[in-house]
């Protein structure tokens, strides 16, 4: 007889756990929510929400810099590292502590604190000692940062997403290991607050941009603010209380390191092994990216814990597909997923929406270096490429780095999602003198270059400073 029992229980307090109690709950079922320690979820606590505040910081340093190009001039920038790193705590933890206010809410009963690992595909230990009993399980683990082994050795002059925003000061140098996601919005918005930074990446293409026109515009935004170094293996090592980075023969030195090297679902621990799924190498089941389903089992996983879609907007989705289908089983019901929608917040953002080119489909480009309202704003740096499908030149997918790129991925990944072609938004209005005006050419490319007409009635060249 175990010591609790539910209809679901949900591993993990995140985000993709909240959402699968939630509706789990609203369809129905007794609920368990099972963590350790509710700290808040990742994104407002390590994630998301501290990696923001810290990169609006440093577009306040930068805007201030780059005041002189419109004659304005603030001599003296002062960059008060405890003062940006203590606003970056407290809006986070005012963040962090809304979300905790929320879980206190929950109904009685259904908060378990404690880490839960698998004894078989309906039960589960508790490491106070307790068991709980479910229909049905849902993974909601989340994902850890992986540290290479040889920077496990660096002691406090290593960071992770889970310390950097604990450091009571800006470092003076920061060498940042992974040019993904998180090592390219944190280097960029370190350089900006004045650190001197060097970012070093084992693979040539920064964040797997999949474009390399776009690529090409990224490295050379990025090389601005630091020092690039791809397609290398950095090699660390301890020296008088700094670290040394040697790599293709040359060195430097740092004050602090920042790994940012993947976050692989957390997964271990769990004893998946005794819910007799079959486990591929990384010890991950097979999920239905519709159902969430692993494999035929009552058990379903959300999240960054089955690592498909790492994204906040996704693990809230999952968690809801979960949750609904945990009570639901064995009636799962499919649920058609949202078009991939990434945005990485570099300045410009750098957002990849849908499919890349692909057999047959037609690119359309725009060159945001000349276009009229990024040159008014002196932010006249970038690139976007829109695909589109013949025959009708239907949007299947786009690359986009560009100002203001993170808002019009949104009117593209709508566009995306409903099957609108080219000359589809082409019939929207383009208010002047606007960002998303410099879609146009991209949008025109593409109804050059499939039988699809351009809407006859709209201006087929640009008024001036688009
Ligand atoms: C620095 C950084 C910046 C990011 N920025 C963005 C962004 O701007 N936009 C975006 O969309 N995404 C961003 N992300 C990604 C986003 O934060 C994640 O996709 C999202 O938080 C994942 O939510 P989750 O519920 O899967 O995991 P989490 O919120 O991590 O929840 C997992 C929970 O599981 C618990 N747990 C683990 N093991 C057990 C166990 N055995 N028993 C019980 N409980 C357990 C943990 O304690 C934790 O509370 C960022 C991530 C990072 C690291
Ligand atoms: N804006 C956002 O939506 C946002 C922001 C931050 C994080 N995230 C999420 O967090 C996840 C994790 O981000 P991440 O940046 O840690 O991982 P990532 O997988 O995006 O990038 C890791 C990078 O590290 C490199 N790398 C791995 N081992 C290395 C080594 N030994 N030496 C040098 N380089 C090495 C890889 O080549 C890769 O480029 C992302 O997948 C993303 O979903 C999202």
């Amino acid at each position: 007889m175990a010591d609790l029992t539910c209809d679901v229980a949900v591993i993990g307090g995140g985000t993709a756990g909240l959402a699968a109690e939630r509706n789990a709950r609203k369809h129905g079922a007794t609920t368990l929510l099972i963590d350790p320690e509710f700290a808040g979820t990742t994104c407002a606590t390590v994630g998301c929400m501290p990696s923001k505040l810290l990169i609006a910081a440093a577009r306040a340093a930068h805007d201030v810099r780059d005041a002189a190009t419109f004659g304005i001039h603030c001599d003296g920038l002062r960059i008060d590292g405890p003062a940006v790193m203590a606003r970056v705590r407290e809006m986070r933890d005012d963040f962090a502590g809304s979300t905790r206010e929320g879980i206190a809410k929950l109904p009685d009963g259904i908060l378990v604190r404690a880490r839960a690992r698998f004894t078989s595909a309906n039960r589960l230990e508790l490491d106070d000692g307790r068991a709980v009993e479910a229909r049905s399980v849902v993974i909601a683990t989340g994902s850890s940062p992986m540290v290479p082994p040889p920077f496990r050795e660096l002691g406090d002059l290593l960071l992770t997403n889970e310390t950097i925003f604990e450091l009571p000061d800006l470092p003076e140098s920061l060498a940042v290991i992974g040019g993904g996601v998180i090592g390219l919005e944190l280097a960029q918005a370190m350089a900006r607050l004045g650190v001197r930074v060097a970012l070093f990446d084992q693979k040539e293409t920064l964040a797997g941009v999949r474009c390399e026109a776009v690529h090409e515009t990224l490295k050379s935004a990025m090389a601005r603010d630091m020092a690039l170094h791809l397609g290398t293996s950095p090699e660390p090592s301890l020296e008088d209380g700094r670290v040394r980075i040697d790599w293709d023969g040359q060195t430097d030195r740092f004050h602090k390191v920042l790994v940012a090297t993947g976050r692989p679902p957390n997964v271990r621990g769990l004893n998946l092994e005794a819910t007799g799924l079959a486990l591929d190498d990384h010890g991950m089941p097979e999920v239905n990216p519709n159902t969430m389903q692993c494999g035929d089992a009552a058990i379903f996983m959300a999240g960054d814990a089955n690592g498909d879609r790492p994204l906040l907007h996704e693990a809230s989705d999952e968690g809801a597909i979960a949750g609904r289908n945990a009570i639901a089983y064995p009636a799962l019901v499919a649920s058609e997923r949202v078009v991939p929608f990434a945005i990485t917040f570099t300045e410009p953002p750098l957002v990849t929406i849908g499919a890349d080119v692909c057999e047959g489909a037609k690119t359309g480009t725009s060159d945001y270096s000349r276009q009229g309202r990024a040159r008014v704003d002196a932010r006249n740096v970038g690139t976007v490429r829109l695909h589109a499908a013949a025959p009708d030149g239907h949007l299947i997918g786009a690359d986009l780095f560009c100002p203001g790129a993170d808002h019009m991925g949104h009117m593209l990944a709508l566009a995306i999602q409903n099957g609108m072609t080219a000359g589809d938004l082409l019939e929207m209005p383009f208010y002047h003198p606007t960002l998303e005006e410099g879609l146009k050419s991209a949008l025109r490319e593409i109804c050059h270059a499939v039988p699809l007409r351009m809407p006859g009635d709209r201006d087929p060249g640009n008024p001036p400073g688009t």
